[in-house]
């Protein structure tokens, strides 16, 4: 096999060729003659694929296409075709080919199919290529055409060394006669310049208890990733009053209950517009542990990953100047000084490689957006500043920032210094999934908030499509605060001609250091925050989460506010978490409901366990129920209706309105989600199974598993709702829940008191999200992803023998309670070849099984507080335990003796979960509607 040569190193990775770029220290200026001018951009919401495009994966042998592929087919409802198999149909093994043939016949065939497989399937399929088509030019320009015409091309990248110790042990595939790390290194660059999109293939860590999860973060990153560029979902923040995108929601995406974000439709009440994120400065994002990363996220809205502050160490190879003066700088002088040998260096600047495994880590670790920048060092970055005469280091940077795209960043930092078209260009990249945030920095303190200049920074912007305008000066004086917000009011009040554009663009403004800490908390939108956990402030003046909230307090811009939750247990971890994020609330455990009326300060009422949540026919007439509530018929979670933002000069209405809703419902469809495996994630044969459930249970259950995408829901032995009555009523075998005809007696649109203040109708913001799904894109498409009317069948059946329960699938998703099962679980509905989730409701539980998943409380209220659910082990439990030891006896060629397992020892691919797993979400989901925060 000839040894292609990768793209020129110095290609523009804007997508011409490379050539000087003008100096970003003059601030904007002409164009750079290799960027082609491209027109206006439009603001960002369009997606930039039509919602049926052909995915075609591309990456390194062993990282995963194949496995990504099925899963994004699955979760999307397409078709998949891996090309390697396509080959194998039509040639036999591709081992024993290439050991008759050699490699250049493979690589004939592979193009014949490739071709075929690009141009017959433009539509529908995601396809999995073999690891090296990128090999041969006549396949990189068939790839760039498919591109061309409008078909994502994702990269999938796997840690380097993990791959290669997979493909060292690995034998099924044939050798290539050339050692591995020649091969990635010649792949990479066509892999990185060919693709408009990257994933990270991590590997779940710490490893989950069973195997078919060691893939589950992928899936979910990976899912949002193409639900995003699709268009079908959004994780933006709504940063300014008005109505709001629907939420992230659908099956596999694993966010429930909402956005990514910490925003939820209720807890805005008590949190208002302002949002913030954190600002990660982390050397190694990838050794920072998932709870690291959510105890410094708590509270904020997104997440910043700085990557001109991450540090690449790279092996130094044997012939390196090893000990020489140049080595010793390399490694910050703490290493090679001395006689000891260094084994590797610090890199300049980190690579796609390392930068790609950094976000994949952080989507790993939290369902947050991320903001992605590449601060320069004149704008108070690390990133060497590109200068006009040194193409390459502007090429890498350009490259960097072009990488934020592809990884799907759901903000993108964009710095002002760029000219017109670079920044228009990446404006043009963004499609559905990301947004703008174009930066100025004023190091030097020269700008006057209220001059025409600093407006004409903001103008500019705007012009060119940025989405959010981040505007930094370093103050002089007190009065710059002072100055500061009246240009946030001038900015306010800019008609639509003088903006240029159709709706007011968000703006960020701060001042720098102690003198500016003012101006920082202040600022009502995406407000950079530090941590303590963190390795020191990204920026001169940066206040901690929790010091602006108490900053906002002692303004009066936050209210004290209690809250009423069902235990002392919950009441206590509560108050600890708002005590960590600075916020003046009290949580008391009092008599729910009835305090609404006499506490001034109401800010919400939570009635878990051991409260019984309110059937909707006792709540008020004129309350507002929300879908959870509404199709379960339950509510156990009210705040007061109005949203204001706080201030002090708007008193909250404790006499007035409420809203309620059933974070129940939405803890359950989160537990489940989390708990199922990629290959199990919901589809139109997804089948589950209800055993024995009284009737509030059956009916939460049953909205949850609609809001996961569940299709056919078996029900054995459950307490009757209206739903059942109604289909014995017609005598119909089945009855499809029309998501349009609310399951409750009770249906009634809010009414308009409820939207004061220009406020999206909160029904509809949170409505049920298979109801939500806007795949109006297209509606002729032939294959568009979570329609919009999925209906949910249940299917009665009078015992574990009814024939029904087998002419399908065999169920994924089981939910039981002994209450009122009726006999023991046969084994043969635990058929599933890949197991599921079982989910018993009668069983404590054991602190979730899904490594990692949102159902394990190994950190907030559920861990601390201990529910005080069923702790007995329930029959469902009970079947399992069986089934494996039998399984285990079998195995060991003995008989079957009691022996029971440890719930976190998966041998089957069940994961089994109990009350307290969902108990333990219930808060979190509880918490979060509550304050409008996420838990640290
Ligand atoms: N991120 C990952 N974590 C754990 N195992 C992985 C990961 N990516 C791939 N694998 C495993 O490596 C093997 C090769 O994956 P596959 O999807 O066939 O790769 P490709 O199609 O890219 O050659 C499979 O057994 C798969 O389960
Ligand atoms: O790297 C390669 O040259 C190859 C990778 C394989 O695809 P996968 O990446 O799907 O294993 C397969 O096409 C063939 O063995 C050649």
């Amino acid at each position: 096999m000839a040894a292609a040569q990768p793209a020129s190193a110095s290609t523009d990775p804007l997508g011409s060729a490379a050539g000087p770029v003008a100096s970003t220290s003059r601030g904007p200026t002409p164009a750079p003659p290799h960027l082609k001018a491209t027109p206006p951009a439009s603001r960002a919401g369009a997606p930039l694929y039509d919602p049926d495009a052909t995915i075609a994966l591309i990456g390194m042998r062993g990282v995963g296409k194949t496995t990504l592929g099925l899963i994004a087919a699955t979760s999307l409802r397409r078709s998949f075709i891996d090309a390697d198999s396509a080959f194998q149909t039509l040639h036999g093994p591709i081992s024993t080919f290439v050991n008759a043939h050699g490699w250049s016949a493979f690589r004939d065939a592979e193009t014949v199919i490739l071709k075929k497989l690009l141009k017959e399937h433009p539509r529908g399929y995601v396809i999995a290529c073999g690891g090296g088509v990128v090999e041969r030019e006549e396949n990189r320009q068939l790839l760039q055409r498919f591109k061309d015409s409008g078909n994502p091309i994702v990269h999938v990248v796997r840690d380097k060394e993990e791959t290669v110790r997979y493909l060292v042990d690995e034998q099924a595939r044939p050798s290539w006669g050339e050692e591995i790390r020649h091969v990635w290194a010649r792949r990479t660059p066509y892999f990185e310049s060919l693709c408009t999109h990257t994933i990270a293939s991590l590997t779940a860590y710490p490893p989950p208890p069973s195997p078919q999860f060691l893939m589950k973060h992928v899936e979910t990153a990976f899912v949002r990733l193409l639900r995003s560029i699709f268009g079908f979902a959004s994780s933006h923040v709504p940063l300014v009053a008005g109505p709001r995108p629907p939420p992230v929601s659908g099956p596999s995406s694993g966010e429930y209950g909402g956005y990514g974000a910490c925003e939820s439709e209720l807890g805005r009440g008590a949190k208002g517009m302002r949002t913030s994120f954190v600002a990660l400065n982390f050397p190694d994002l990838r050794v920072v542990s998932a709870e690291t990363i959510r105890k410094v996220a708590g509270g904020v809205d997104v997440i910043e990953l700085r990557v001109d502050t991450l540090v690449e160490v790279e092996p130094v190879l044997p012939f390196s100047r090893v000990g020489s003066p140049a080595a010793a700088n390399a490694f910050g002088g703490d290493a090679g000084s001395g006689s000891s040998t260094p084994t590797a260096r610090r890199k300049r600047i980190p690579s796609p490689h390392f930068v790609t495994l950094c976000f994949g880590h952080l989507r790993r670790c939290s369902p947050l957006p991320i903001l992605f920048t590449v601060r320069t060092e004149k704008q108070g970055g690390v990133f060497p500043d590109p200068h006009d005469d040194n193409p390459e280091l502007m090429t890498e940077y350009l490259g960097l920032v072009e990488l934020g795209f592809k990884l799907g960043a759901e903000y993108m930092d964009v710095e002002l210094a760029l000219p017109d078209e670079v920044i228009q260009r990446f404006c043009s990249l963004r499609g559905a999934a990301t947004q703008v945030l174009g930066a100025d920095h004023d190091r030097a303190g020269k700008w006057q908030w209220m001059s025409q200049d600093v407006l004409d920074k903001y103008l500019r912007a705007a012009r060119l499509g940025c989405d959010v305008i981040k505007l930094v000066s370093t103050p002089t004086t007190f009065d710059s605060n002072l100055e500061l917000l009246k240009f946030r009011a001038r900015v306010d009040a800019l008609s639509a001609a003088e903006l240029g554009t159709d709706r007011p663009i968000p703006l960020l403004a701060i001042n720098l250091g102690k003198g500016g800490q003012i101006s920082r908390y202040l600022n009502p939108v995406l407000t950079p925050v530090t941590h303590p956990l963190l390795p020191g402030v990204a920026a001169p003046g940066q206040l901690t989460y929790a010091q602006t909230q108490q900053a906002l307090f002692l303004s009066g811009l936050i209210l004290e506010r209690t809250f009423f939750v069902p235990s002392a247990a919950v009441a206590d971890a509560f108050s600890r978490e708002a005590l960590a994020l600075g916020l003046p609330y009290t949580f008391l455990v009092e008599d729910r409901l009835a305090m609404r009326k006499i506490e001034p300060n109401f800010g919400g009422a939570y009635l878990g366990f051991p409260s019984s949540p309110l059937p909707i026919s006792s709540l008020p007439p004129d309350d507002e129920v929300l879908p959870p509530a509404l199709a379960s018929g339950w509510a156990d979670l009210c705040v007061p209706a109005s949203s204001e933002p706080y201030s002090y000069d708007l008193a909250p209405s404790p006499l007035g309105f409420y809203k309620h809703t059933n974070v129940r419902v939405l803890a359950l469809a989160e537990v489940i989600t989390q708990n199922l495996s990629p290959i199990n994630a919901v589809g139109t044969h997804t089948c589950a199974l209800l055993v024995g459930l009284r009737r509030k249970d059956r009916s939460e259950v049953v909205e949850a598993l609609r809001m996961v995408g569940a299709r056919w829901v078996y029900v054995l032995a459950c307490e009757s709702d209206d739903a059942d009555e109604h289909a014995a009523g017609t005598s119909t075998p089945s009855m499809a829940l029309d998501p349009s005809r609310p399951a409750s007696p009770r249906s009634r649109a809010p009414s308009p008191h409820h939207h004061r203040n220009g406020d999206a109708p909160s029904a509809a913001s949170t409505a049920n999200p298979s109801r939500a799904e806007t795949p109006q894109q297209n509606p002729n498409a032939s294959s568009v992803p979570y329609p919009q009317h999925a209906p949910l069948t249940l299917l009665p059946i009078a015992d574990f023998s009814s024939p029904r329960l087998y002419a399908k699938r065999p169920p994924t998703i089981i939910v039981s309670s002994d209450d009122l099962c009726p006999s023991r679980f046969p084994e043969q509905l635990f058929a599933s070849p890949t197991g599921g989730c079982a989910l018993d409701l009668s069983f404590a539980g054991g602190g979730g099984a899904a490594g990692g998943g949102a159902a394990t409380p190994v950190y907030g209220p559920g861990a601390a507080m201990g529910a005080q659910a069923p702790s007995k082990r329930g029959m469902l439990s009970h079947a399992i335990d069986d089934k494996r030891a039998r399984a285990l006896a079998a195995a060991a060629g003995v008989g079957t003796g009691a022996v029971h397992l440890a719930p976190r020892v998966v041998i089957d691919g069940w994961q089994v979960l109990g009350a307290r797993d969902v108990q333990s979400e219930c808060e979190r989901q509880a918490f979060r509607a509550l304050t409008g925060r996420r838990m640290g």
